[in-house]
């Protein structure tokens, strides 16, 4: 791993090289910065200051018939306001059950969950989510699927308020025509599109997106990278984002951390160094291409002990 390390830091410029002080092996003995591997139970001081969401050396573990399945170990992370970050790791190791114990949904065996410096752990109704599936409902017209979660929330606008908000977003991502229609009657793509807004006009200020792109064809997923790198540079709202796609997560997120194998913890953690407002181009930069060998290297070394442990 050291060799590797080496080997991209020989790649880099220095400027390169300074933001690479911050890729770090969070099980090295050699670590550098960063909070989240060695941060303690105590929380921050509650500041302006204190990151939108702090995962705090959580265990978690499913129990069925007798058997315990260790799916999270010990694994801290953070996103800081206003910062994308991007979380990719093997099948299976545990990134659904990191966003339900964040959600609030499940409660970890160990450790807690902090958004703004306060522990929420096991409270629901602190974030907002973006699922694999658009996941709206079909008895509703865009607008008003838009306006949901608005709906429920205790700062809700009034709703000609609510709806004209939702108007105008509509016609910025295209879909000015469409308010009135039925989901059924929008092709997947549009659909996320809707899903995507649904989360950012809810009140909650971290949004948690769950491979939202997965179910979409090359292109179209693609054209809604570029979409969504547009509306988030923005608004610049708190994102943490699953995904399978090394590319998708270096091309959209400030920080990417590297999940191990079940129980997940973070292998890696990297920093993405490319200006914004970014473009796809960036995905051509020697750089980049570095960062994505690398993570690729990773992830097929954890895959390669997976198979070897079966
Ligand atoms: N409710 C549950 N009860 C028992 N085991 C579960 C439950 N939910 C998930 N698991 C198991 O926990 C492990 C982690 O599942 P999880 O869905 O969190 O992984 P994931 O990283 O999101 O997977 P994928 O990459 O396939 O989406 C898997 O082995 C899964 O079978």
């Amino acid at each position: 791993m050291r060799n590797e390390q080496n080997k991209l830091n020989d790649h880099l410029s220095d400027n390169q090289k300074n933001e690479h002080e911050h890729v770090t092996n969070q099980n090295s003995t050699t670590q550098t910065t960063l909070q989240p591997s060695d941060s303690t139970l105590v929380p921050n001081e509650v500041t302006q200051a204190s990151p939108a969401l702090e995962v705090m050396q959580v265990h978690a573990s499913y129990r069925e018939r007798r058997k315990t399945l260790s799916v999270l170990d010990n694994l801290s992370l953070t996103v800081g306001q206003g910062e994308f970050v991007a979380i990719v790791g093997p099948s299976g190791c545990g990134k659904s059950t990191l966003f339900h114990i964040i959600g609030g949904l499940l409660k970890p065996q160990a450790g807690r969950i902090l958004m703004q410096g306060h522990d929420v752990t096991g409270q629901r109704g602190k974030i907002s989510y973006m699922p694999q599936q658009p996941a709206l409902l079909p008895w509703r017209t865009i607008e008003d699927n838009v306006v949901l979660a608005g709906e429920v929330s205790k700062t809700a606008l009034p709703r000609p308020e609510a709806i004209a908000e939702a108007r105008n977003w509509l016609a910025s991502v295209g879909l000015a025509g469409f308010e009135r229609a039925y989901p059924h009657m929008l092709s997947g793509g549009m659909q996320q599109r809707v899903a995507f807004l649904r989360a950012l006009l809810s009140p909650q200020e971290l949004m948690l997106l769950d491979e939202p792109f997965s179910a979409l064809d090359a292109l179209t997923r693609s054209d809604m990278q570029r979409w969504l790198l547009e509306i988030w540079e923005q608004n610049r709202r708190s994102v943490l984002f699953i995904t399978h796609n090394i590319e998708e997560a270096l091309l959209l997120a400030d920080r990417v951390y590297v999940l191990s194998n079940r129980p997940a913890t973070v292998l890696q953690e990297v920093i993405v160094p490319f200006d914004r407002p970014r473009r796809e181009s960036v995905t051509e930069d020697s750089a980049f291409l570095e960062r994505k060998r690398q993570i690729s290297q990773w992830m097929r070394e954890e895959q390669h002990k997976a198979r070897l442990s079966i």
